[in-house]
């Protein structure tokens, strides 16, 4: 097994960051009503340091059933990219996310990708309740979705079917959020906070489009300008550093 001790000082110290970004990043989902009770998780992928040759490939992740007011940096888990829990200094009995067989998957298999989350939100859940896809009738869903957000298949969980299921269908779609169809949206980014913006924005284009389809069907974007306001908004929008994307 590995040991996060017997690591160099610098991947430690990558760890350690990690574990703190994703247990703060963690206080967003209650505070933006996204989950209820244990519902919900954030991963981040750890980027390692210059001359790291040889050091693992590793994740931060939730553990599992563990109420939001009890997660800590200390209890955020470190896990390889084929989910599996290191000697990361926590109790052996504490077990990673339910969804990081999820994770890991799309860890392994979008190397862009540095942040993963998941929730239960509920009007993105309704949407995939009804496996429909969110259509792209918003400027704020061009901008930050690049067209409709797409559904991805029913899978249990536990395995690697709900990461297949994210990859395949984000494969096809600029999105970075997909609707598990009867389960809920889970967000990628290229670290776990652009990935939690995702999952407060999905949400909140959810709401809207529902609210909106509520007098009729709002019509769509044309395709043209929506690819005008994602461009714009991926590469122009707020400051210079990009922080505020
Ligand atoms: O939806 C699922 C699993 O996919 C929930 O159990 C999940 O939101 C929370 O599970 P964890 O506490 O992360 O194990």
């Amino acid at each position: 097994m590995i040991r996060l001790a017997e690591q160099s000082v610098r991947v430690q110290e990558a760890v350690a960051r990690a574990r703190e970004r994703v247990a703060a990043l963690h206080a967003e989902l209650p505070r933006n009503e996204l989950v209820v009770w244990t519902a919900g998780n954030v991963s981040e992928r750890v980027v390692l340091p210059d001359a790291a040759e040889g050091a693992p490939e590793l994740f931060v992740i939730k553990p599992s059933g563990v109420s939001y007011d009890d997660l800590s940096a200390d209890t955020m888990v470190v896990c390889t990219l084929d989910g599996e829990k290191i000697d990361d200094g926590t109790a052996d009995a504490l077990g990673p996310s339910s969804d990081t067989a999820a994770h890991a998957y799309v860890y392994r298999h979008m190397p862009e990708v540095g942040g993963v989350v998941h929730t239960h939100s509920t009007f993105a859940t309704a949407w995939a309740a009804r496996s429909e896809p969110i259509p792209c009738v918003l400027t704020m869903m061009a901008d930050e979705f690049g067209g409709d957000i797409p559904v991805g298949p029913f899978a249990l969980i536990g395995d690697d079917s709900i990461g297949r299921g994210i990859v395949e269908t984000l494969r096809e779609s600029r999105s970075p959020a997909v609707l598990m169809a009867q389960h809920g949206p889970f967000t990628v980014g290229r670290n776990a906070r652009a990935a939690v913006k995702a999952a407060v924005m999905c949400e909140e284009v959810a709401r809207t489009v529902h609210f909106a389809r509520a007098h009729g069907e709002p019509p769509r974007i044309d395709q043209a300008q929506i690819d005008s306001l994602y461009d714009r908004y991926q590469n122009v929008y707020g400051q210079a550093s990009g922080s505020s994307r």
